[in-house]
């Protein structure tokens, strides 16, 4: 491949999806790597959030859960996210964290599968998804086991006949690495388990078909490629042929048939409705709702074909220009196998990201070794790339992340 600026520039002036860069609150010089981890602002968040607080709070105060539209926010901004993963608009809502929702679709699931005690995983899960089981199997107490897997290809063998649920993240945290959804979904079928699917890391990064695979239940976060701000509200799936019979213990009000009935006991919504719990962040709403508007106007197949390039743009300029620095692809080589994120393994993998931070190219480190880089395709181009590679070159070649301010450890990397 002719590797050069002058080409990196060429790719960005036919890029179809370079108007979508202005959209987003980015400082000059800022190369950000990161929104596989938290999504940059979207330019209109400011002014909706103003008018949010000014005339909806403010003003107008409690009429706006009627007038603002407030009350209907959950399933409204579910049915914005719906169209990227292969679900119907009714199908999906926005709510609590994604380790709530796990909690509440495992809880469901195990309910529906009373006879069986194993739950399926990945022992490089994201912690959060293997903590929820922990935490589910203790609270239930019937003897729940986590049967982890320690290599992504070995799903398929430890499903058998005693597997309650199999919950996979379908894009690997650390290494980027796709589960194939319609296969896993078939077999776990097959052998009389559900299905849950975290999406935090494939939601808006590439195509998902939930409905196409016949998934069960999937969760995902809305502030990393979604870019809907810190501690957005996640979302929830449930297939729906599940939504009148799975049952899941977090029953508050909003999860009612009727909340404003003021019933004493509780009597679940036949609807998706009934995966809410309590009343929804209205603010952290507000802010995700212009952010996921931007999907209207954005075709996901054209993320993924750029989010492939940029990927493999980047793949082969860090091979040629920082050999011999030992550095290790940690992500699949094959395009078709890896999400919208690259990382490599380095014995100084910390400080080397710390010192490529310093110079405004942000990526992120997961312990022990990796750093750890997310290429969204709205607002990254090819001469991001070209320059991170040549910053990231340069810090290896000068030694610059031997510095001592790199080695410190701050809470989160
Ligand atoms: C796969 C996965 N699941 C869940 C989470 C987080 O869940 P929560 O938003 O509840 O912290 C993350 C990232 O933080 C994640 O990468
Ligand atoms: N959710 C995060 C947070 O609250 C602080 C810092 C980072 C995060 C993340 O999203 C981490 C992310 N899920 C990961 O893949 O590592």
């Amino acid at each position: 491949m002719q590797i050069n600026r002058d080409n990196a520039e060429e790719r960005d002036s036919c890029d179809p999806l370079g108007e979508f860069r202005d959209e987003f609150v980015l400082r000059p010089g800022l190369i950000y790597l990161d929104g596989n981890s938290l999504g940059p602002m979207h330019v209109s968040v400011r002014e909706r959030m103003q008018a949010c607080i000014e005339d909806e709070w403010a003003n107008d105060l409690i009429a706006s859960w009627n007038t603002a539209g407030w009350y209907d926010m959950p399933l409204r901004l579910g049915a914005r996210i719906a169209p990227l993963i292969g679900a119907d608009a009714n199908d999906v809502v926005v709510t609590d964290s994604t380790s709530i929702n796990l909690f509440k679709v495992l809880a469901a699931a195990i309910r529906l599968n009373p006879g069986r005690k194993v739950i399926v995983s990945e022992r490089s899960n994201f912690p959060t998804d293997l903590y929820m089981v922990e935490g589910l199997s203790a609270f239930a107490g019937k003897g729940h086991e986590l049967r982890l897997i320690d290599r992504p290809e070995d799903v398929a063998q430890a499903i058998d006949d005693s597997v309650a649920v199999v919950m996979l993240t379908h894009v690997n945290y650390r290494t980027g690495r796709v589960h194939d959804m319609a296969d896993i979904t078939r077999m776990a079928h097959e052998a009389g388990a559900l299905v849950v699917w975290d999406l935090a890391h494939s939601t808006g990064a590439l195509p998902v078909d939930l409905a196409g695979a016949d998934a069960d239940f999937a969760v995902g976060c809305t502030y990393k490629y979604l870019n809907g701000g810190p501690g957005a509200p996640a979302f929830v799936y449930v297939a729906p042929r599940l939504q009148t019979v799975a049952e899941q213990p977090l029953s508050g009000w909003f999860g009612h048939s009727r909340p404003f009935a003021f019933d004493p006991s509780f009597e679940p919504a036949k609807t998706i409705h009934r995966f809410l719990t309590g009343t929804p962040p209205v603010l952290s709403m507000t802010a995700l709702e212009p952010a996921l508007a931007i999907w209207d106007r954005v075709d996901i197949a054209a993320i993924r074909a750029k989010s492939v390039e940029l990927c493999e743009y980047f793949i082969a300029l860090v091979e040629q220009e920082c050999a011999g620095f030992g550095l290790e692809l940690a992500s699949p080589r094959d395009s078709a196998r890896r999400g919208s994120q690259v990382s490599f393994r380095h014995e100084n993998a910390y400080a080397v990201m710390q010192a490529l931070i310093s110079r405004d190219v942000v990526g992120d480190f997961r312990a022990p070794d990796i750093m750890r880089f997310g290429f969204a395709p709205l607002y990254i181009g090819f001469v991001d790339v070209f320059d991170a590679v040549a910053t990231l070159s340069d810090i290896l070649q000068s030694n610059a992340w031997r510095d001592d301010r790199f080695q410190v450890r701050s809470a989160v990397t």
